[in-house]
């Protein structure tokens, strides 16, 4: 699904309504009515009720005055107040604020402390507030009243709806423009905006919503943005359905260079979680003195020493030539003699390369070893990780995650997933993917050991390599989900999300049988 920033979203609007002549005003109803429904869904759970609508003089305002005047119908007490000055209020906001005075709803127009407090009396037991300040058009920092009146509503621990975007946070980027509204659910429409999906802005939206206020499909496809949130349509169809003429080696061969003393349990993760997702035969290099645990604990996975391979280069190149795919990295250590192998990996290997961990702590050594590489290589860098291999800092990398992203694939010509809440992944075409499954319970050792044996499980199986890579991100954070759900985000553990991979697989290859019985 296309996620968009405020200029695109005017740029669609604009094209409903001129080229496909939808008029502005039944798209403003259409969402007027939307955050109607979901105020009353809420209020049905509330002994007394009372709606508060807090709305300024754009059009995120006149979704507010529609929302206003069908709750009004349904008999909900309710008080509108009005930030900014009335004589702005333009168009189809117009309309709709001249149709409330006309009904003679109550409305104040908030313009000095006195009308603060005013709007703090209006918020008596049970009543919801409805934030339809700004949306797309928020441009500056919000001050003065209407920053008064954002901390107030936040104080005032009543369950907010914001319209379209928390009013504060910035629909380009999910940065907080001063301050915010906290929502408790967003209605978003048609499509999700950046400030929705991004941190901080995301953590201001709550719940979230995204309503179809009848916009075309032909206009949203008419819409250039290369920017896309991973969703469940994206992965369903992505796996095939086994078919019974086939063995393991239709499934794919995968090599994991992973482990080293004390870090055994970073290739055993992998190793788990490339078959579980479906990999046919799973080798791993670990040094010799790990096999043995290795094959305690991962007793389907085949060991390889390590050291052996690294002994021998012609028999190491033959291997990696007989290989599906390679990863590389998780819990490998730093060594000169790693930094070597990693070498020989990208050098002499046709098939997808996924590079992790210290596998990338090695890479910021020298990056132009990528340059040798003829194989699709998927990096998955953690922001430390990345801070290494761009020289930025992580601030600056958490803050521009989608850009550093970007920006890298597109110079080294590599798929890059950038790990953390809201993972961004790359290509080097500049297409970007946004992926929101998972949960801090995730910040915990080794979880990224199970995402680097997902993707190669994936891999092996001939998923492309930006497939491979969207659907394991969008299952080991859903598998984290599912485990946090039944665990706590405190106690999970990363055996924990392998353990959850194979329902959710179930679950993905269902979903096509499910529409075609339906169809
Ligand atoms: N177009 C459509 O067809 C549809 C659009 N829809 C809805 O419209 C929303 C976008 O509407 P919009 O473009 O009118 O902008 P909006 O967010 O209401 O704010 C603009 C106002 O805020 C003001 N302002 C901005 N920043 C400020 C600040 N920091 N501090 C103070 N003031 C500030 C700015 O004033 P100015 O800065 O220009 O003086 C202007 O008055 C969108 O989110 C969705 O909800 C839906 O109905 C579906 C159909
Ligand atoms: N707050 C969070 N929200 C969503 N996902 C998270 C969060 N914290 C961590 N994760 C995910 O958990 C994984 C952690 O990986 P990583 O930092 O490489 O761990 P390790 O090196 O210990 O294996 C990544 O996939 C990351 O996106
Ligand atoms: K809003």
């Amino acid at each position: 699904m296309k996620v968009l920033n405020n200029k695109e979203m005017r740029e669609l609007d604009r094209i409903a309504i001129e080229v496909y002549s939808i008029p502005g005003i039944i798209l403003m109803e259409n969402a007027g009515i939307a955050v109607a429904q979901q105020a009353m869904k809420v209020l049905n759970n509330k002994p007394s009720k009372k709606v508060v609508i807090l709305c300024g003089v754009g059009n995120n305002g006149g979704d507010g005055f529609v929302a206003a005047r069908h709750l009004r119908n349904k008999g909900i007490p309710l008080d509108v107040f009005i930030l900014g000055e009335p004589a702005r209020i333009k168009g189809d906001a117009r309309t709709n604020y001249d149709i409330l005075l006309k009904l003679g709803v109550s409305i104040t127009y908030i313009e000095e402390e006195k009308d603060v407090t005013a709007f703090e009396k209006a918020l008596v037991n049970d009543s919801i507030i409805i934030d339809g300040i700004f949306g797309t058009g928020l441009h500056r920092e919000v001050e003065g009243i209407i920053k008064e009146v954002i901390i107030t509503t936040n104080n005032s621990g009543k369950e907010v709806i914001a319209i379209d975007i928390p009013s504060g946070v910035n629909g380009n980027d999910g940065k907080i423009n001063g301050v915010a509204i906290q929502a408790a659910k967003t209605i978003t429409f048609q499509l999700p905006k950046l400030g929705n999906i991004l941190y901080p802005g995301r953590a201001y939206c709550g719940e979230l919503m995204i309503k179809d206020i009848g916009i075309p499909q032909e206009a949203i496809n008419s819409v250039q943005t290369k920017i896309q949130l991973i969703t469940e349509d994206d992965i369903t169809g992505i796996l095939p359905q086994r078919r019974p003429d086939t063995h393991k080696g239709t499934y794919g061969k995968a090599f994991i260079i992973a482990g080293s003393p004390g870090m055994t349990g970073a290739a055993i993760l992998a190793s788990k979680a490339a078959l579980r997702c479906g990999g046919g035969i799973v080798k791993v290099a670990v040094p010799q003195a790990q096999m043995d645990i290795l094959e305690n604990k991962s007793i389907e996975a085949i060991s390889v020493s390590l050291e052996d391979l690294q002994g021998n280069k012609k028999e190491f190149i033959e291997r990696l030539q007989t290989e599906d795919t390679v990863a590389i990295g998780p819990g490998c250590g730093q060594s000169d003699a790693f930094f070597d192998t990693l070498g020989t990996v990208i050098n002499n290997t046709t098939v997808p390369i996924v590079i992790d961990a210290d596998g990338l702590n090695v890479l910021a050594k020298n990056l132009n070893i990528l340059k040798n590489s003829k194989a699709p290589c998927i990096i998955t860098p953690h922001p430390g990780e990345m801070a290494r291999l761009t020289g930025l800092s992580i601030e600056v990398i958490n803050k521009e995650r989608i850009k550093v992203t970007k920006d890298f694939s597109e110079k080294w010509g590599v798929i890059t997933l950038l790990k953390g809440a809201a993972t961004v992944i790359a290509d080097p075409e500049g297409n970007v993917y946004i992926n929101t499954t998972g949960n801090p319970g995730m910040a915990t050792a080794g979880s990224g050991d199970v995402l680097t044996g997902m993707i190669t499980g994936f891999l092996a199986q001939g998923i492309s390599p930006i497939k491979a890579t969207i659907i394991a991100a969008y299952l080991h954070g859903k598998a984290g989900d599912r485990g946090s759900v039944k665990l706590g985000q405190y106690s999970l553990m990363a055996g924990d999300i392998i353990k959850e991979i194979p329902c959710l697989i179930k679950e993905v290859l269902a979903e096509p049988l499910k529409k075609s019985n339906n169809t």
